[in-house]
């Protein structure tokens, strides 16, 4: 993978150039914002900042109401000013430091690389839906007829085309964001930045829009990064989260390694109250193969208990199961209801099967180990009962 965007050792202050002056010896002597605004009267936006967002994905940045989230988005563009360190934006093979870059490197990083979409709609009242979701390109000199293809293809994807004439005021909250979406989605802008662009709508429409954003990530295949206060939203959307306080980036991982492994009490306060089962899959569970006990010639025990095991050839495929010494058949963790209930079974699960589904099949096989395979049917490990609780449980 390659990088979209690059934040490097970034400080961001707020106040007049003596203030931020007299505040970059304080954050680097380790105060705190509380500190240095009592001291300096600048206020710290964000302190050492490092992160890297990869091509294609979906990186959150998750913290509470002023931990410097949309202080750190808004230095993409420079809409914030940089005190200290880098922001390389990548394109293709071209690249600035939006730190240190020309004016004509600027506006290129504007028009063409990133696009933005904000918590209000920032709709033109006095345009139609259409000529909103054009606006971008119109600023950058696209001709009419191109223009209005585009806009047009842009309003299907977001399942607007028949409110093209529409005005702002005549949708609800909802389809406004829609409308915010296609706009950033038309300009065509590889990276886009969204500012808590859900977080102003009722709780089924923001549902909804995650959902259809996640889709169209799907096709389209934008690098985003993403601000939210709200976690739920940041472990469904998120490749990546990046939980901050304080301008600090406390922890960033993928959402089950912050929800298995936080790595401060911040973080650990923050996902208490989190369901688990919506992040964790079979993979993140599961005992590895190589720690299983072994049970004799090829044979490996599937749980502590020995109540199942596997015959293995070298290249990991099963070739006969047993459960309580009698043969068993494999079945996948989706097909519980369809199977026979007399027969002796081992389910199992791929990598990436949800957790809640892994649970069901083993509530149905009265807690028996699940099996997980890779995409090409080898063994990867099981998982019992134990290590359910222990991940849900996060102990
Ligand atoms: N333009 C500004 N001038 C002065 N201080 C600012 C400015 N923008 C942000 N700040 C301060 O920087 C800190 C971080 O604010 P920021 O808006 O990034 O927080 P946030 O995590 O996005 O919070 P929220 O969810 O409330 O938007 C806050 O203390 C805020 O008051």
């Amino acid at each position: 993978m390659s990088s979209a965007i690059d934040f490097r050792a970034v400080d961001i202050i707020f106040g007049t150039d003596k203030e931020r002056a007299a505040a970059l010896p304080l954050l680097d002597a380790g105060r705190t914002r509380g500190e240095i605004l009592e001291q300096t009267g600048a206020v710290l936006g964000c302190a050492g900042c490092d992160l890297t967002v990869e091509r294609g994905e979906i990186s959150v940045l998750m913290g509470l109401s002023g931990s410097g989230k949309s202080t750190l988005l808004r230095a993409v563009n420079r809409l914030n000013k940089v005190a200290r360190g880098d922001v390389l934006v990548h394109d293709g093979d071209w690249q600035a430091n939006v730190v240190t870059c020309s004016e004509g490197e600027l506006r290129k990083i504007r028009r063409e690389c990133v696009a933005m979409v904000f918590q209000q709609f920032a709709l033109l009242p006095w345009r139609t839906v259409a000529e909103n979701v054009g606006f971008g390109l119109e600023l950058s000199g696209f001709p009419a007829k191109q223009r209005a293809e585009r806009v047009m293809a842009q309003l299907e994807l977001v399942h607007l085309e028949d409110w093209a004439g529409k005005y702002a005021h005549e949708l609800s909250g909802g389809m406004q964001q829609r409308v915010g979406l296609a706009r950033a989605f038309a300009t065509e802008a590889p990276i886009l930045l969204m500012d808590e662009p859900f977080s102003a709508l009722d709780p089924l429409i923001r549902t909804k829009l995650q959902d259809e954003l996640l889709e169209l990530q799907e096709r389209l295949k934008k690098t985003i990064l993403f601000v939210s206060h709200d976690l739920e939203e940041a472990l469904k959307i998120g490749n990546r989260i990046s939980i901050m306080d304080g301008g600090r980036i406390v922890q960033t991982g993928a959402p089950e390694d912050i929800v298995l492994k936080p790595g401060t009490d911040y973080v650990r306060e923050f996902i208490s109250n989190v369901n688990p089962l919506s992040v964790l899959t079979a993979w993140n569970v599961m005992r590895d193969a190589r720690d299983l006990e072994a049970a004799g010639e090829g044979w490996l025990w599937l749980d502590r208990r020995r109540t199942t095991r596997f015959k293995l050839d070298d290249k990991m495929l099963v070739v006969a199961a047993e459960r309580d010494e009698k043969p068993a058949i494999w079945v996948s963790c989706d097909k519980i209801e369809t199977l026979p209930e007399d027969r002796p079974k081992v389910y199992w699960a791929h990598a990436g099967t949800p957790l809640k589904t892994v649970m069901h099949a083993m509530h149905q096989s009265h807690t028996a180990p699940v099996a997980v395979f890779d995409d090409a049917s080898r063994f990867l490990g099981a998982i019992g009962i134990r290590d359910v609780l222990k991940s849900v449980l996060r102990r």
